[in-house]
């Protein structure tokens, strides 16, 4: 725990369409539990007294507070509406948090981060402003060219995770610029701003469920205590 107010502002606005489920995929039940569940619970094991902040679709709160109810989930937390992106439901986020503090944003369908990650991130962004968590690809990257394609050295290259953390009024500045097409994380917006990014260890583990088979490796995962 660092010596500022922390928040989680866990974004479950999407709409999930890669997942082709019946039900938003944050909802779906993993081992029993809604994976959106399992999300919340990281971050309080982590620091009890961390304000949770949960973005969701106005159209899936009722559902929210069933769910709730059901799986006698009773981790306090705000619930405020989600945006037409993620850049919009990060924004909705971020009008929740007051003064000085920091502020992880971490995607609700990444269940499996660690305490140890959100740690770190943490206790990188109170030292140094930003901690975004990656991790070293696996596989050989190719970049498309007019041509066709052509390798690039791997070693320069990592996989971006969540969480991202900052410092309040570095992520409420960068958020006020108008939403821009690159703007795929919360990283990319506050560069654009002219701020410097730290990188912090991520995990494998820690994946975004996103398509039908990552369903299988978190069925996995839960199954071995993670
Ligand atoms: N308008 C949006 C879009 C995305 N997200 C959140 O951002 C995270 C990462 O997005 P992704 O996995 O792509 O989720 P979806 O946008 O829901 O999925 P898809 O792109 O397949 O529709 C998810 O937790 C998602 O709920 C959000 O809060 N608000
Ligand atoms: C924020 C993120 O999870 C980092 O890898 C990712 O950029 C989200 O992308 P998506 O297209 O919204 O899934």
């Amino acid at each position: 725990m660092t010596q500022l107010p922390e928040y989680a502002i866990i974004v479950a606005g999407g709409s999930g369409s890669r997942m082709q489920h019946d039900i938003p995929k944050q909802f779906i039940e993993v081992a029993g539990k809604p994976i959106l569940m399992r999300t919340v619970e990281q971050f309080y094991k982590y620091n009890p007294q961390i304000r949770l902040v949960v973005v969701l679709p106005q159209e899936q709160q009722n559902t929210w507070r069933s769910l709730c109810k059901k799986h006698n989930f009773k981790l306090f937390h705000m619930t405020v509406p989600g945006g037409r992106t993620r850049f919009g439901s990060v924004k909705n986020g971020l009008d929740t948090v007051l003064g000085d503090a920091l502020v992880a944003v971490h995607d609700g369908v990444r269940p499996f981060v660690d305490v140890a990650t959100i740690k770190d991130a943490f206790e990188t962004a109170a030292s140094n402003g930003s901690a975004v968590v990656a991790v070293s690809p696996k596989d050989s990257i190719r970049e498309l060219t007019e041509e066709g394609s052509r390798a690039v050295p791997r070693a320069k290259y990592k996989l971006v995770q969540t969480p991202q953390c900052f410092q309040a009024g570095v992520l409420r500045k960068a958020y006020e610029q108008p939403e821009q097409e690159h703007f795929t994380d919360d990283a990319s917006v506050v560069e654009s701003i002219g701020e410097r990014i730290t990188l912090v260890e991520g995990s494998y583990r820690n994946i975004k469920i996103t398509t039908p088979e990552d369903l299988i490796l978190a069925e996995a995962f839960a199954s071995q205590g993670f």
